[in-house]
């Protein structure tokens, strides 16, 4: 690099850093005396206001405004003052140099926000999402146009883009760009993962990742891509490119991130702040229960349900691929449009054991009175009914009531606490009654279910799974595969759950949910947009499922990613073996080639392991089939390796160090060294294990070990020896 080049960044850094500690200063000591102000006038509101009526009641509703006001702005200045605070400890990672149509020159600063000259109001730096930011991630040189937000293109010619590491006010790296995969930065930057929680790629978005990020929230997009192609990171980075784009519109309760755990959650907790952004609202699929108010049920969660499908009989297997799939759905749906004519099930409602109204009334209201209307309208419609038979039921029941305890001979209480009395009597009574007709629970949704299942064939395979089925939710079990059903049919006839304030949903891991669950999401939020990201050959549950958005595909636009920034190219080759899938392009770094150690004294091995590989500031991770082998290792390894923890489904806080959990939690995390302690053939014994174990070896960032009793896992035994090496016995 030409010396003056150097000095002149570095003399550019030392000034905007400057005028941004100026700045700093300056936002925070004008918040401190509106903090005060703020104070003040709160403390002279509440003290002259004791009496708040007639005239003053007007002067106290404008002043009330005034310190509204005052106070939005305080949050709106404090806001800012936050995204300086972040630019200063890197004011900005990347420059272009641009021409414009008129022939003017100009360098543009890109860094995490936007940052003016305080007194000409001219950009010193960019918001790496403002629309002419977008030229940077590029991957060219030369002629090129952005799009403004009216739609309008500019076009302008790139003549150079460079590239920073900057800390504080102090330059350590520039590196002039113009082919932008697989440059230093990058390598620099991927030679450090895996050590922390994820974090944000904002300096070097690739150009497939930035057509992602960048789309518009009303394109629905399914990413698709393999281990390490960033779909996190890019989910991550469109939620900030939304916030940013639509902030008229959209804030951070306007979006929800749906993933696989509360563990996962945590992991990418940091990315959203790291931006300067607000954490979405996030949950996971099996949350949304509580949301349909479905919590009376004991309910499986998807890491009880691999477990429990890995012992599985055939029988219960195929009970499990017919629910997940698309056929089935089309069953429910047919079934759903023939409720409309005849077969809808009511319960018989009950007060205290005595019949309230009859199903068969019910059955009348909602064929004959209310027929014309929809499902969900016709039920509404009933529930009024019904509360008013309640109501009147109750001022019956409370003259009676009244009137006895009147008429007890002891004394019982003033007229006050008689009318108490009588009230919580009557709470008893009908509160359970009142709630269920609120919830329209008087509709037999379980039942249903179960009919729709025979809906459309009453075969013997439909006989048994009705059977099995009516069986687990009478003794009040969720099985993980009917949660979709159950689900979609409370959303859907019921019409009750709507939320209308998200606006945009992106769901990580999308291979993991059936067609019939993202239906469950969409009925549940009927105003949003999707991002769903996921690869097809991280499978990690035992059972083939149709999944993939399904039909919902065709409503989508789908964009493949490539290339993965993850594993060493060792590994990467390793993996992409186990499936014979020779697509993936490694862009990481070269390392070591994946170990196969065999040996009979796995737990002396693994301890050796760990004393060997582990370093302090890395990650590490071993993993067994399921649950119970994970226990046992853990059990007889513990005493060897003190610093072993065991990760739980229970467990909500990302943790460090030397980890043992079942592979198929590990799915979305990252590991400098994963280690597959019972890389056997006994155990791998299925053809899905193959996915199972392609997604395990995905998880490691650098090293990479598979430790076997002798005979290796048929979907490991058919890799080339020239993919790994092999030891016995460490
Ligand atoms: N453009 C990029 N620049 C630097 N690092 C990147 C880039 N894209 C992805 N990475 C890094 O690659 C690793 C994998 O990214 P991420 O977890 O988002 O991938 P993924 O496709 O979701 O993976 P998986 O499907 O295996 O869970 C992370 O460490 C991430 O920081």
């Amino acid at each position: 690099m030409e010396q003056t080049i150097w000095q002149k960044e570095e003399a550019h850094l030392k000034q905007i850093s400057a005028l941004l500690k100026q700045q700093i200063e300056v936002q925070t000591n004008h918040l401190k005396k509106q903090k005060g102000d703020i104070v003040e006038e709160r403390t002279q509101a509440s003290s002259e206001f004791n009496d708040i009526s007639g005239e003053s009641a007007i002067q106290f509703s404008q002043m009330l405004q005034t310190m509204q006001l005052r106070e939005r702005e305080y949050v709106q200045q404090s806001e800012q003052l936050a995204k300086m605070q972040i630019l200063y400890k890197s004011p900005y990672f990347g420059r272009i140099s641009l021409e414009n149509e008129q022939g003017d020159r100009e360098h543009l600063y890109i860094g995490l926000s936007t940052f003016r000259e305080p007194v000409t109001d001219d950009v010193l730096i960019y918001d790496w999402r403002a629309p002419i930011s977008s030229l940077f991630y590029e991957n060219k040189v030369g002629q090129a146009r952005y799009q403004i937000p009216d739609g309008e293109y500019i076009s302008v010619t790139i003549q150079g883009r460079r590239q920073y590491k900057v800390k504080y006010d102090e330059l350590l790296q520039v590196l002039d760009a113009d082919i932008y995969v697989g440059d230093e930065v990058l390598q620099s930057l991927l030679s450090d993962t895996a050590k922390e929680k994820m974090k944000s790629i904002v300096a070097t978005i690739q150009s497939d990742q930035n057509i992602v990020i960048r789309s518009s929230n009303k394109d629905n997009l399914i990413v698709l891509g393999p281990p390490g192609s960033g779909k996190t990171s890019v989910a991550m980075q469109r939620i900030a490119f939304l916030l940013y784009e639509y902030r008229q519109t959209m804030n951070a309760r306007s979006i929800l991130l749906i993933s696989p755990s509360d563990l996962f959650n945590d992991y990418i907790s940091n990315v959203l702040p790291e931006l300067g952004e607000e954490n979405v609202q996030h949950t996971t699929y099996y949350r949304l229960l509580r949301d349909l108010k479905l919590t009376h049920y004991k309910a499986e969660t998807s890491y009880e349900n691999i477990e429990r499908l890995q012992l599985a009989t055939d029988e219960g297997r195929e009970h499990y691929a017919f629910k997940g799939s698309h056929n089935y759905v089309k069953q429910l749906l047919n079934y759903i449009a023939s409720i409309k004519k005849a077969g809808m099930p009511f319960y018989n409602l009950k007060v205290e054991g005595k019949l309230f109204v009859s199903a068969k009334k019910l059955t009348e209201l909602f064929y004959e009175k209310y027929g014309a209307l929809d499902i969900d309208f016709r039920l509404k419609k009933i529930r009024n009914v019904l509360l008013e038979k309640v109501g009147q039921q109750k001022s019956k029941d409370r003259k009676v009531l009244m009137k006895e305890l009147k008429a007890v001979n002891a004394y019982i209480g003033t007229d006050k606490e008689i009318e108490q009395q009588v009230n919580e009597k009557l709470q008893k009574r009908y509160g359970k009654l009142e709630s269920t007709i609120q919830q329209l629970g008087f509709v037999n949704i379980n039942k249903m279910y179960i009919n729709s299942l025979g809906f459309e064939k009453d075969d013997l395979f439909m006989q048994a799974i009705q059977e099995a089925t009516t069986e687990t939710l009478k003794n009040r079990i969720l099985y993980y595969e009917d949660l979709a059903p159950i689900m979609y049919l409370q959303a859907i006839v019921k019409g009750l759950y709507a939320n209308n304030t998200i606006k945009h949903i992106v769901i990580d891991e999308i291979q993991d949910y059936s067609y019939l669950q993202l239906l469950t999401i969409k009925a549940m939020h009927p105003k949003a947009h999707y991002t769903l990201l996921g690869d097809k050959n991280q499978l990690v549950h035992p059972q083939m499922k149709d999944s993939l958005a399904g039909p919902l595909a065709k409503h989508f636009k789908v964009v493949e990613l490539n290339k993965s920034y993850r594993s060493t190219n060792e590994i990467t080759d390793f993996m992409s073996a186990i499936l014979n899938n020779t697509t993936t392009q490694s862009l990481g770094v070269s390392g070591e080639k994946p170990q196969v150690i065999e040996t009979v004294t796995v737990t002396d091995t693994l301890a050796q392991l760990v004393k060997v590989q582990f370093k302090e500031q890395d990650s590490f991770v071993i993993l067994c089939k399921n649950k119970l082998a994970c226990e046992q290792l853990y059990h007889e390894l513990k005493p060897l390796v003190p610093q072993l923890q065991l990760v739980t489904e229970e467990q909500k806080v990302y943790m460090k160090g030397i980890l043992i959990m079942p592979g198929y939690m590990a799915k979305g995390f990252e590991f400098t060294t994963v280690v597959v302690a019972d890389a056997n053939a006994g155990v791998y014994t299925e053809k899905m294990d193959a996915y199972l174990l392609y997604t395990m070896a995905s998880r490691a960032t650098r090293q990479l070990f598979f430790v076997t009793g002798g005979t290796l896992p048929k979907a490991l035994a058919h890799i080339g020896e020239q993919y790994y090496r092999k030891e016995e016995n460490i």
